[in-house]
């Protein structure tokens, strides 16, 4: 790459030059999220990506000025929000800047009247909820990262949450928002409530990874708190009457905010009870207390019919509590060879259950544990999540091994004619699988790139692009 010092000069006149970062300790992190791969890479110096220069910005304007410079410049730019992805997303694959919403200045609106509420695109969610939660109110929308993650991430990566059987995924969420073109341009999408005036170009930045655009803004649909909350445990006979069980249910159009799947090997984990033997799936219904009541009647009965026996309430409710905590993951990465990986992919119903038996196949001589939940159910089909944990001698064969297992996963997956992102997205670690899995959609993916990017700079190395 060219010498970058002009640039850093150019950025430092432009912008307050301490939110202009060149330290090798910031320059570091910027090569690494919180993607597993990643994490072990770190643990052995190895910091690949590493951008040129991070510069924190605070509004839109200095986002312009960034994204001027750097076309000036032809440099890559990455936004990058709280850098929770778990694929590898935010890394500068080819170094220049990186983009650091994180630092947005806090703008929040709320309307109630519209149930919306707007806010900068670095704004924590896990605040957000907190503090509309005080307020009576809930964005429906929580991810297992709530706590870690931005607003503008979630838009950028097409983000789901535990509760998406009841509020749906971050794209039925998203009311409105604002993003700033390579170009420099400002524009505002908007749907309110609806439009029919052209093509949905909402749709456009969602999950597009930071690749066509910058968000600086987002507005969200926001629900008041349900009146009540009901929930169960149940021990299921096998994970196929798991699955006849969340199909049927989809059928009959209920909507549980809660249905979740594991087989046994998660099951273990999932009620902390290292004999427990069978599958177990958690289920939760909401709102006023007639309707709450009565889905719970009308889904106890699909499950009772597939053999289902109810275990009481504190499986779930335990699960409840704990459902931010990532620490098995953590912990395993932090132990010198240890290895850990989460993989969520999807299926239609008529090729869930073979994907399930062949990845668990493929998967077992890899890892010591494999561990398979269903946990997004739609009317066609559930996404299916994998988390693999395994020992190796040292970190480097953690790597290797890991890097295997991602292969294996994609190619099953590829065979099986699944969806290879549930909603993690493609990253650094999907990115050559985009094509096949886009197929000729990714024509339409580059066509658009060209026409709002067509210097490249956003960044670049991400979606096949
Ligand atoms: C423990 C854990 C649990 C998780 N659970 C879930 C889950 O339940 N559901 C789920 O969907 N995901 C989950 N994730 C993944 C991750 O949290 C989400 O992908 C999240 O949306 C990323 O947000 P972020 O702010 O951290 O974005 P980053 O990781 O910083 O960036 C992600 C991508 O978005 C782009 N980007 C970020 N902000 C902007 C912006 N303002 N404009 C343009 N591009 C931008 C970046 O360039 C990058 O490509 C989990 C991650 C962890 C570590």
């Amino acid at each position: 790459m060219a010498d970058i010092s002009p640039l850093i000069a150019a950025l430092k006149s432009a912008l307050p030059p301490q939110q202009v970062l060149t330290d090798s300790d910031t320059l570091q992190a910027s090569s690494h999220d919180t993607w597993p791969l990643s994490t072990k890479l770190k643990r052995l110096g190895c910091h690949d990506y590493q951008a040129d220069v991070v510069v924190n910005v605070t509004g839109e304007q200095q986002i312009q000025q960034v994204l001027a410079l750097a076309t000036a410049h032809d440099t890559p730019v990455t936004p990058r929000g709280l850098a929770s992805s778990v694929t590898g997303q935010p890394l500068p694959t080819r170094g220049g800047i990186v983009l650091d919403l994180s630092t947005m200045s806090q703008q929040r609106e709320i309307n109630t009247t519209n149930m919306t509420v707007e806010v900068s695109s670095g704004y924590n969610g896990g605040k957000l909820e907190d503090e509309l939660q005080q307020m009576g109110w809930t964005l429906g929308h929580s991810p297992q990262s709530l706590y870690q993650s931005s607003v503008g991430g979630w838009l950028s990566t097409l983000a789901t949450g535990q509760f998406s059987s009841y509020y749906g995924g971050i794209e039925d969420l998203i009311t409105a928002y604002t993003v700033i073109l390579a170009s420099g341009e400002h524009i505002r999408l908007k749907a309110s409530p609806r439009a029919a005036m052209g093509p949905d170009l909402r749709q456009l930045f969602i999950g597009a990874e930071g690749t066509l655009g910058v968000v600086t803004s987002v507005q969200l649909k926001i629900f008041p708190l349900p009146q009540t909350r009901l929930f169960d445990t149940l021990e299921l006979p096998s994970v196929e009457a798991g699955l006849h069980i969340m199909r049927e249910q989809a059928m009959a159009g209920l909507r549980p905010f809660l249905l979740r799947l594991y087989d046994a090997a998660e099951a273990r984990h999932a009620m902390q009870n290292p004999q427990q033997p069978l599958p177990v799936m958690f289920i939760g219904t909401q709102g006023i207390d007639g309707v709450a009541r009565a889905e719970m009647d009308a889904l106890m009965a699909i499950i009772q019919r597939h053999g289902g026996r109810s275990l009481g309430c504190e499986g779930v409710q335990g699960w409840m509590q704990r459902r931010f905590d990532f620490s098995t993951v953590e912990k395993r990465l932090d132990t010198p060879g240890g290895y850990a990986e989460t993989i969520e992919v999807a299926h239609n119903w008529d090729g869930i259950a073979s994907l399930y038996h062949a990845l668990v196949d493929i998967l077992t001589p890899l890892a010591g544990e494999v561990l398979s939940h269903f946990s997004h159910v739609y009317p066609q089909g559930t996404s299916m999540y994998m988390i693999l944990l395994g020992q190796e001698q040292d970190d480097r064969q953690a790597v290797e091994k890991l890097r295997r297992i991602w292969q294996e996963t994609m190619n099953v997956c590829l065979a099986h004619n699944a969806e290879l992102s549930h909603h993690h997205g493609g990253g650094l670690i999907r990115s050559p699988y985009a094509r096949q899995s886009l197929g000729s959609a990714h024509l339409l993916l580059r066509r658009v790139k060209q026409a709002l990017d067509p210097n490249a700079i956003l960044n670049p190395g991400k979606l096949g692009l």
